[in-house]
C-alpha cells in the first residue's frame, strides 16, 4: 500500500507511466480495493490526461459524484478530474454527496464518508432494514436487490481469479452463479457487539480507582469509517433467537455498568434444542424446515455449550469457538462439496454415440478417504464422512479438536473410519500414513482463514499429490492466490525451499452467499489432477480484468522470487476487517 502524504499538502505532482506496484497479496481490504482503483483509472486513460498541478481535494469538503462501478469491497467508485473517489452505501449509476476523508495522492484516490442520495441510479431500489444502514460498518448492500447482489459476488470471485491467481484467462473456468444464502435477514447465529471503556478509564485504573461510568457507553459496532463504537439498539441480520439476545444484554449490561472495569464485548451465539411432544411449551418453540420441533435461545457465556444441527448431525460446540454463523445456507454448502469432491464417474460415448460401461478408458481411481486441513470442530469433516472409508481432521486448535472429537462420538462415527489430531497444517502430511491416505485416492478438504494457506502447506499438498481439492475460503483473493500456486507451481526460494511444479487444474469455481447484505463471499474451488478427465476446463473467461491478471501475475512471479509475498504466520481465526461484524468469528 501506498505510503500517505500528509493530507493536501500542496500541489499534485503525478508521474505519468508510473509503474504499477506489484499486487502486496494479502488479500486485504485495501489491497484489493487498490487493484480496482488502478484498473479503472487505467481503463479511462485519466491518469495520462490529467493536469499536473490539479488542487487536491480538500478534506472534509462536499462533492457531487456519480458512481460508475461497485468495487469488490463494496465501494462505490466515481470518477471525477482524474482521480478515484471511494464512497461507501453508494451503487453504480447513483448521484451522491460524499465528504472527502482522506486522499493517497500516489495512488490518485480519495476516501470519502457518504452523506445523501441527489438521484438515485437504477440499481438502488430496496429500503433497508437496518436504521442504523449508511452508518455501521458491518453490512455494506442494505440498498440493491438480492439478485443484484449474488451477480456482484459473482464478479468479485471473477475478479479475484483474474487478479491474484497470477493464471492465464483460460485456465479459469466459468465461474458458476453465486449460491444465494436461503435467509437475506435474521441469519447471522452469532454477533459480538462491544462497548468501549470510558475516557480516563486507564488512568483511573492506573491510580487504583474505580472506572467513573459517566454515562452508558455505545453498545454495538464501529461507525463506518471511523474508531468510534455506534450505539445499536437492533440488528435485523442476525436471527430472532440473537436479536433477543442482543436486547436482553443490552439491559443487562446497562444495569450492571458499574461493575466493568474496561470495555467489553459481549457474545450473542444462537442456541438449537431439539424437542420431542409434549415438551414443546413456551415462547421459543418453531418448526425447523424439517419439521423438528426446536427451541431457539441465545447463549452470551463463551464456554457454555451451543448446539446447532446441520445436515441432521448435532454439533455441541463452546459458544464462543468458531463455527459457521449463517446454518441456513450450509446444507447448501456440504451438498454442493458432496455433488463435487469425488472424481466424477467418465461416461466414455461409444462409437455409435451410445455410452454404457463397456469402454476400455481407465476408470478414474476411487476416492475412499478425506483430509480436512484446518477443521476447525470438524463441520466438513462430520458431514460429509460418509462419503469415506477414512476421515481425518486437522487444526491447530487442540480446543477445536478436543470438540471435533466429541462431536464425532455424539454423531456415532467411529473414531476407526473419522478421526482428528491437533497439528499445525503445514506439518500436515508428516500426520498422515500414505499407506491408509494413498494419495490417488484421496481427496483433501482446505478451509483456512483469511490469510490463505501459507506456501509451506502448498508445498506439502504438491509433495503429497491428493487426487482431488476442495478449496473453501472465506477469503477468495487468498483462495485465487493459493490455487494459482496449485497449478501454476511455486518457484524455488534459496536454499530453503525446492521449485514445485503445479499439478492441478481448476474444475469449478463459485461464490456462496454466506453474509447477505454485505460484500463478503465464500469462495469453493474443486481442483483436479492435470489430465484426469471430466469437467469443462479452459472454457473462456471474459473479464475486463483479464489482461491486468496477466500483469499482476508476472510481478507476483517476480516478487516470489525475492520472497515477498509470503502471508503473515501465526494462527488466527478467520475475520474480516476489524471495524465490521465479524464474519467468520
Ligand atoms: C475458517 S476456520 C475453518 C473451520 C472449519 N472448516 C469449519 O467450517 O468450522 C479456519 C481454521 O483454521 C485453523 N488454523 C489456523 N491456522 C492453522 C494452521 N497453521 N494449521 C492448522 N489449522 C489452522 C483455525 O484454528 C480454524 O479452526
Amino acid at each position: 500500500m501506498a505510503q500517505k502524504r500528509p493530507f493536501n499538502e500542496g500541489k499534485r505532482h503525478f508521474k505519468k507511466n508510473k509503474k504499477q506496484k506489484s499486487a502486496a497479496n494479502d488479500g486485504s481490504n485495501e489491497e484489493v480495493l487498490l487493484v480496482d482503483i488502478r484498473r479503472l483509472l487505467r481503463d479511462t486513460k485519466l491518469s495520462e490526461d490529467e493536469p499536473e498541478d490539479q488542487q487536491l481535494p480538500e478534506q472534509w469538503t462536499e462533492l457531487e459524484l456519480t458512481i460508475s462501478e461497485l468495487s469488490s469491497t463494496g465501494d462505490g467508485l466515481a470518477l471525477k478530474d482524474g482521480r478515484v473517489y471511494v464512497v461507501p452505501f453508494a451503487a453504480p449509476g447513483d448521484t451522491v454527496t460524499a465528504k472527502v476523508v482522506r486522499t493517497v495522492d500516489e495512488d490518485s484516490y480519495t476516501i470519502t464518508d457518504f452523506v445523501s442520495v441527489s438521484e438515485p441510479g437504477p440499481h438502488r431500489t430496496e429500503t433497508p432494514k437496518c436504521p442504523y444502514f449508511a452508518q455501521c460498518s458491518g453490512c455494506q448492500f442494505q440498498h440493491l436487490p438480492y439478485d443484484y447482489q449474488l451477480a456482484h459476488k459473482r464478479k468479485i470471485v471473477e475478479k479475484a481469479y483474474a487478479n491474484f491467481s497470477g493464471l492465464p484467462p483460460l485456465a479459469v473456468p466459468e465461474v458458476g452463479e453465486t449460491i444465494g444464502s436461503p435467509l437475506q435477514y435474521g441469519y447471522r447465529t452469532k454477533l459480538t457487539p462491544h462497548f468501549d471503556a470510558p475516557p480516563g478509564a486507564r488512568r483511573d485504573k492506573r491510580q487504583g480507582n474505580k472506572v467513573d461510568w459517566k454515562e452508558i457507553p455505545p453498545i454495538g459496532y464501529m461507525k463506518k469509517g471511523t474508531r468510534k463504537t455506534m450505539d445499536i439498539e437492533e440488528c435485523p441480520i442476525g436471527t430472532e433467537a440473537v436479536q433477543r439476545g442482543m436486547k436482553s444484554e443490552r439491559e443487562r449490561v446497562r444495569k450492571n455498568i458499574n461493575d466493568y472495569q474496561r470495555g467489553a464485548t459481549l457474545l450473542l451465539r444462537e442456541n438449537t434444542e431439539r424437542l420431542k411432544e409434549g415438551e414443546a411449551d413456551g415462547v421459543e418453540i418453531t418448526k425447523d424446515d424439517d419439521g423438528n420441533l426446536v427451541r431457539k435461545t441465545c447463549i452470551t457465556d463463551s464456554r457454555a455449550i451451543s448446539t446447532e444441527y446441520v445436515d441432521d448431525f448435532r454439533f455441541d460446540n463452546p459458544a464462543g469457538a468458531f463455527f459457521q454463523n449463517n446454518n441456513s445456507i450450509l446444507p447448501l454448502v456440504t451438498q454442493y462439496i458432496r455433488d463435487n469432491i469425488l472424481a466424477p464417474t467418465i461416461d466414455t460415448p461409444k462409437e455409435n454415440g451410445s455410452s454404457d460401461d463397456n469402454t476400455t478408458a481407465a476408470p478414474p481411481p476411487k476416492i475412499k478417504n478425506m483430509i480436512d486441513a484446518y477443521c476447525g470442530s470438524g463441520f466438513f469433516t462430520i458431514t460429509l464422512s460418509a462419503m469415506f472409508t477414512n476421515s481425518i481432521g486437522i487444526d491447530i486448535s487442540p480446543q477445536s479438536i478436543a470438540s471435533a472429537s466429541q462431536i464425532a462420538t455424539l454423531n456415532k462415527l467411529p473414531p476407526s473410519s473419522t478421526h482428528f489430531i491437533a497439528a499445525d497444517a503445514n506439518d500436515l502430511f508428516s500426520a498422515i500414513d500414505p499407506a491408509k491416505f494413498v494419495p490417488a485416492e484421496t481427496a483433501v478438504v482446505i478451509d483456512p482463514p483469511r490469510k490463505g494457506c501459507d506456501k509451506g502447506f502448498i508445498r506439502q499438498l504438491l509433495a503429497y499429490a491428493p487426487e482431488r481439492v476442495c478449496y473453501v475460503s472465506c477469503n477468495v483473493h487468498t483462495q485465487a492466490r493459493d490455487v494459482g500456486w496449485l497449478v501454476n507451481g511455486l518457484l524455488a526460494e534459496g536454499d530453503d525451499a525446492e521449485g514445485m511444479e503445479g499439478l492441478y487444474e481448476i474444475e469449478s469455481l463459485r461464490g456462496f452467499d454466506f453474509f447477505p447484505q454485505t460484500s463478503h463471499v465464500e469462495g469453493v474451488a474443486i481442483l483436479r489432477k492435470k489430465g484426469t478427465p471430466a469437467g469443462e476446463v479452459g472454457r473462456g473467461f471474459e473479464d475486463v480484468g483479464a489482461t491486468l491478471g496477466a500483469e499482476v501475475a508476472s510481478e507476483q512471479k517476480e516478487a516470489d522470487v525475492v520472497g515477498k509475498l509470503d502471508g503473515d504466520s501465526g494462527i488466527m481465526e478467520a475475520a474480516p476487517e476489524a471495524s465490521e461484524i465479524s464474519s467468520r468469528s
